[in-house]
């Protein structure tokens, strides 16, 4: 591709070089330029972009954008820009020729329920015969294959070749979470939403956004971006002030939910321990709903995902059946073990909400305890804190006992995270024991429950591995949970 054509619409100055050459491809990591490619520096939260200019002209680069003043000897292309995230947005889109333009592009964004509304919706769009993909934390789905993504939303390079690569397979859905984040890093900028959606907005990510209010602010970014709908969450605090924001942009403003007014609702709502069953009601009528997550969590969700469909001109009779279709999603509300009336069950519930709604979900149905295994992944400085904090207290208040273990420790000493979490139970008397190693703890966990009672494992929901210092290890809660309990059945029987 000429240069000229990959900056179309950049606005950059230009240092050095020619701009009538050919390169042929983008790279924001020196290690991955390509021979006559473009290197994208960028500073980063640990390195500096900048620093590795030498190395992509070593691995061919011919062509380099800076953000900051820098002079380069090589016989090269220079330009600069104000913002190297944004430039490499806008020559990713360029590159891969306006992909979001051919696509019917859903955006959700959101504290919790993200990913639970992309498969609610593909479930429906399924249904109807709509090709789907999907971006979001269990990875990207191109034609029904799942590939694992390093981000929820990957930066704006990955993030165009994935539109790309959905349009070379006829692709004509996509459905994405756009996380706080990628707005704030630009990683989105330059796609077009034809529609986006809201869940709600509870602490977390505080150690990027400095305060509630600057999440908000980054989240509501996403609505200025949309094309044609903004599907918000009418019973959430923020959902309400970004109706509020939001009532006279182009988009047309739809809401949901089951307190307050709004143009998708659900009333006689029935809760079982398996699923949901709800009359929802839309402008064009209503329907019975039966989602078989169960929890109003995923009444929540699914009215989101429906309100979507509901837009995007789907009948009542499909998105009833769309929605019944969807089984079951990785790591959410997962039964992973269930004999009777004893049950086993993974959540990626790594919120304080989410953790107490997930808890008040399993209270009314459990004849017995429940037994709640959990820790809280790292993030830094008093914000973390903060959270070890409040989510030791939820779990005081809505468990029976805690088993309070490393969830993804990093470098953090895992045994400080446990103290501060069990402080917080402590102040609440709530039963409690501490056992680092996360397999053992749901090994006691198995150990100590009787017929009757419910553990819940949260925190790591569908992901594979726990990162412990430098080390990703291999952790499959599934698995560990059928291993433990072969384990035990075989002891009983010798
Ligand atoms: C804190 C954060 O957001 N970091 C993101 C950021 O990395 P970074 O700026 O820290 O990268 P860095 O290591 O400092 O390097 C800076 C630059 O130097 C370049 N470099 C580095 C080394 C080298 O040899 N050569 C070279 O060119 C790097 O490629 C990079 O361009 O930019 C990277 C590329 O886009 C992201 O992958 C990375 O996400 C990391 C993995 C991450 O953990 N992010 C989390 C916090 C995140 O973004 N989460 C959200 C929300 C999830 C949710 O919903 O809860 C998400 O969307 O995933
Ligand atoms: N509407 C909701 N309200 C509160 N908690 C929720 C809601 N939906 C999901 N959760 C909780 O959050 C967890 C993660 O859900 P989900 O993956 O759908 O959210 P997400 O927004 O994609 O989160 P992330 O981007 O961090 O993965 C669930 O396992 C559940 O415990």
């Amino acid at each position: 591709m000429l240069l000229t054509t990959l900056i179309k619409d950049l606005e950059f100055v230009k240092l050095k070089g020619d701009l009538s050459i050919d390169v042929s491809g983008i790279a924001y990591d020196s290690r991955e330029v390509a021979n006559n490619g473009v290197f994208v520096a960028m500073p980063g939260f640990k390195m500096d972009g900048h620093d590795f200019i030498q190395q992509a002209i070593d691995m061919g680069a011919n062509t380099i954008i800076i953000e900051k003043d820098l002079y380069i000897e090589d016989n090269i292309t220079v330009l600069k820009v104000t913002d190297s995230r944004k430039a490499l947005a806008r020559i990713a889109s360029n590159f891969y020729n306006k992909p979001t333009e051919k696509l019917n592009m859903v955006g959700i964004t959101g504290t919790n329920g993200k990913t639970s509304i992309t498969y609610f919706i593909k479930s429906i769009f399924d249904h109807v015969n709509k090709s789907t993909g999907l971006i979001g934390t269990i990875g990207t789905m191109i034609d029904n294959k799942i590939m694992q993504n390093k981000n929820t939303t990957p930066e704006s390079l990955n993030l165009q070749a994935i539109f790309n690569n959905m349009l070379k397979v006829n692709t004509e859905n996509c459905i994405m979470e756009v996380s706080s984040h990628s707005l704030s890093l630009n990683r989105v900028a330059y796609c077009e939403f034809n529609t986006g959606i809201f869940t709600n907005l509870t602490p977390d990510h505080l150690e990027l956004h400095k305060n509630m209010e600057e999440y908000f602010n980054a989240k509501a970014e996403l609505f200025e971006m949309t094309r044609d709908y903004n599907i918000i969450n009418a019973d959430d605090e923020y959902g309400r002030r970004l109706i509020e924001r939001v009532k006279n942009y182009d988009a047309k403003l739809v809401t949901y939910g089951i307190e307050n007014e709004a143009d998708i609702y659900a009333t006689d709502i029935f809760y079982s321990v398996e699923f949901t069953k709800y009359t929802l009601n839309t402008p064009k009528g209503s329907i019975e709903i039966t989602v078989n997550i169960p929890g109003i969590i995923y009444v929540y969700n699914s009215l989101a995902a429906i309100a979507c469909a509901y837009c995007n001109g789907i009948d009542l009779n499909d998105i009833q059946k769309g929605i019944k279709e969807l089984k079951s999603i990785k790591g959410r509300f997962e039964v992973v073990y269930t004999d009777q009336d004893y049950k086993i069950i993974v959540d990626f519930a790594h919120t304080e909400d989410g953790l107490e709604k997930t808890l008040t979900t399993i209270k009314p149905f459990a004849k017995g305890r429940i037994i709640l295994v959990f820790g809280v992944y790292a993030a830094p400085g008093e914000k973390g804190r903060g959270k070890r904090r409040a989510m030791g207290k939820v779990a005081a208040k809505y468990s029976d006992f805690a088993v309070v273990t490393s969830d993804n420790p990093k470098e953090q000493d895992p045994n400080l995270i446990i103290q501060e979490i069990v402080e917080a139970i402590k102040e609440e008397n709530g039963k409690h024991i501490a056992i680092v190693d996360r397999k053992e703890a749901i090994k006691y966990a198995i150990g100590i429950s009787n017929k009757d009672d419910i553990i819940l494992i949260a925190g790591k929901g569908h992901e594979t591995s726990q990162v412990i210092g430098k080390e990703e290890i291999p952790f499959n809660e599934t698995e560990i949970v059928t291993e433990i309990i072969k384990t035990s059945r075989e002891m009983k029987i010798s």
